[in-house]
């Protein structure tokens, strides 16, 4: 069975302006967002994230190719139709744009007076939503009352106010320490896996990846480099600025500085390899220890593990004779990535 993604675009171009002050924002954008995943969209400073959220939520136009939302082409709506399409959508900020001006029940409750809804049901659907976020006894508290994580579970509850298909989090966790934004993924996971939303996360940080999405894009100056599990894409990045980016996560490979101590700590070659699951590299390690004078030192490095199974990058200091080190590194070819670590 094939089932229609949820959010899908083709070939999407997006400028900005005309004539030579024309900015091209995002340029041949194909992408598949499937119904019920987590999906993540990471780039750097002006890649084009926040526009591409905006043409997700119609608030900006395509200037070219097409994009499809719970199976309508939004490029062709009305502004009225358009409503009832971002009436499908929750959207979640960095800086958590809630209403200083009124409690936190007043906040949730706004979209449902937008909406229409009763008093009633206003109180009904703001108490399961407190409820959810772990802050029913905030409900008569000021934005300005609350932390950043409150502040933020405010957001999300008013983002899932009225039942959303999709809750767009644009780098929500962007303006909180380390581990409140632990938190409010742990939150956003819950959002996804208990509600059945799709949760379309916007970052510039791998670890927001890490931690809890199912895909990942990769964005750079407005175009897609890079799609795919955050496995593959952790564990196999292909392009430049996906390595940068995954590098920045795991920090398993040693920077100029390292290397310098590593080589007054350790005699004998530095390699760094890379570890994947069933990868062999202890049999070759041991084994070539046993028929030659090989001694090994694991001297850096670090594993990282993802539901589909673990990955990461050791650096090893190989001593001994010439040939029992070019023969060891010569086997762990055979098995993994090997890089001399030079500098
Ligand atoms: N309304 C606009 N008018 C003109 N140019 C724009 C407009 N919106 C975005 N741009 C340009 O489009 C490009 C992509 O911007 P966008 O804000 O989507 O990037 P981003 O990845 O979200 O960046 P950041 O992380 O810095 O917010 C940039 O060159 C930006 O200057």
């Amino acid at each position: 069975m094939t089932t229609t993604p949820l959010i899908q675009f083709r070939d999407v171009g997006k400028t900005f302006g005309t004539g030579p002050a024309t900015v091209t924002a995002l340029q041949s954008i194909s992408l598949d967002i499937d119904a019920g995943e987590i999906f993540a969209i990471i780039g750097g400073s002006g890649a084009g994230k926040s526009t591409l959220v905006r043409l997700i939520n119609a608030l900006e136009k395509v200037t070219s190719g097409s994009l499809q939302v719970q199976g309508t082409d939004i490029t062709t709506l009305s502004e009225r139709e358009l409503r009832t399409v971002r009436s499908g959508m929750g959207m979640v900020f960095q800086q958590f744009n809630l209403l200083r001006s009124r409690t936190v029940f007043g906040n949730v409750a706004y979209p449902l007076k937008v909406a229409g809804w009763s008093k009633e049901r206003q109180k009904e659907r703001v108490t399961e939503l407190l409820h959810f976020v772990g802050l029913l006894e905030k409900a008569w508290a000021y934005p300005d009352q609350l932390s950043g994580g409150q502040k933020q579970r405010v957001g999300i509850a008013r983002a899932l106010a009225t039942n959303p298909a999709i809750l767009l989090a644009d780098e929500a966790t962007s303006a909180l320490d380390p581990e409140t934004t632990q938190d409010v993924l742990r939150l956003l996971a819950r959002v996804n896996s208990e509600l059945g939303i799709t949760v379309v996360v916007i970052t510039h940080e791998m670890d927001v990846v890490r931690a809890i999405a199912d895909r990942v894009a990769v964005l750079e100056k407005g175009r897609l480099i890079e799609v795919g599990t955050v496995y593959d894409v952790f564990s196999a990045p292909k392009a430049a600025t996906t390595r940068a980016f995954v590098e920045s996560a795991l920090r398993d490979r040693p920077q100029p500085e390292d290397i310098e101590r590593l080589r007054q700590s350790y005699p004998g070659r530095l390699v760094s390899v890379d570890v994947t699951a069933g990868d062999q590299l202890g049999r070759v390690l041991t084994a070539r220890a046993r028929v030659s004078d090989l001694e090994f030192d694991v001297v850096f490095g670090g594993i990282t593990s993802l539901r589909d199974g673990s990955f990461g990058n050791i650096t090893l200091a190989l001593s001994g004779s010439d040939a029992a080190v070019d023969a060891t590194v010569a086997e762990l070819r055979t098995v993994t990535t090997v890089e001399e670590v030079t500098g």
